[in-house]
């Protein structure tokens, strides 16, 4: 059984003047299962929320958990690999490798990390998001929403417990963001992952099993 729990966590950027709190007195919980939403505005924290989540950045103070172990206290190297053996990120910068091909970045991802997925999963995940017929291509040759895509197989595929996503869906239409949720979904419900994705795009919604809301830095839990 994956949690994810953050107890009172703040994040506090700079000092004096120029002090602004992006984070303040979170509370939250993910546990296996579950597909999380976090909507809320431009710049009300929920990249930084999410980034904190995953151990790339620390809080100023309170508690963030993973499995029941602090992770707020590892070291640099156990953070990084936490990071690699258990969370999947998406970002919004999509993080591809330029010179290599979308097959190629899979291949990469094997190097670093021994995945459980077979090739005929990985043709099925690339199937599943339209994308398998782009094997061969370079990132300068895709689209935003393929790329896009690429980005949500390379993470879906070192199988991690948990998937920490970025606004997953803003470079996709309305039928393919549809489709992308469902397949979080699909993972979250079927394979018992926790997924957590960060958006202000409300159409998501009804996919969610629970809404947090971030405004200003403060959240609550909306469903
Ligand atoms: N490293 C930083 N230094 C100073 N301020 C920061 C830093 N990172 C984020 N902030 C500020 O914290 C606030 C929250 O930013 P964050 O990126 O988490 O918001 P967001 O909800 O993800 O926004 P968006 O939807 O536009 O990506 C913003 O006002 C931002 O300017």
């Amino acid at each position: 059984m994956s949690n994810l729990i953050f107890s009172s966590v703040n994040k506090v950027f700079g000092s004096g003047s120029s002090r602004y709190v992006a984070l303040e007195n979170i509370d939250f919980e993910a546990n296996s299962g579950e597909l999380i939403l976090v909507v809320g505005p431009s710049g009300s924290g929920k990249t930084t929320f999410l980034t904190i989540a995953g151990g790339l950045q620390t809080p100023t103070s309170g508690n963030v958990t993973l499995n029941n172990e602090a992770i707020t206290r590892l070291n640099r190297k156990e953070q990084s690999q936490l990071r690699l053996n258990k969370i999947g990120f998406i970002l919004q910068s999509y993080n591809l490798v330029p010179f290599l091909s979308v097959k190629e970045q899979f291949t990469l991802a094997d190097k670093v990390k021994k995945t459980n997925i077979s090739p005929q999963d990985l043709d099925q995940l690339l199937t599943d998001l339209d994308i398998i017929s782009l094997k061969e291509k370079y990132p300068n040759q895709l689209s935003g929403g393929q790329k896009q895509r690429v980005a949500i197989a390379r993470a879906l595929y070192t199988d991690p417990e948990y998937i920490l996503a970025d606004e997953p869906t803003a470079a996709l239409d309305t039928e393919r963001s549809a489709e992308v949720m469902k397949l979080l979904k699909t993972l979250a419900h079927k394979r018992n992952k926790v997924i957590i994705v960060v958006t202000h795009d409300m159409r998501l919604k009804k996919n969610a099993d629970k809404i947090y809301q971030i405004i200003d830095g403060r959240m609550s839990l909306l469903k």
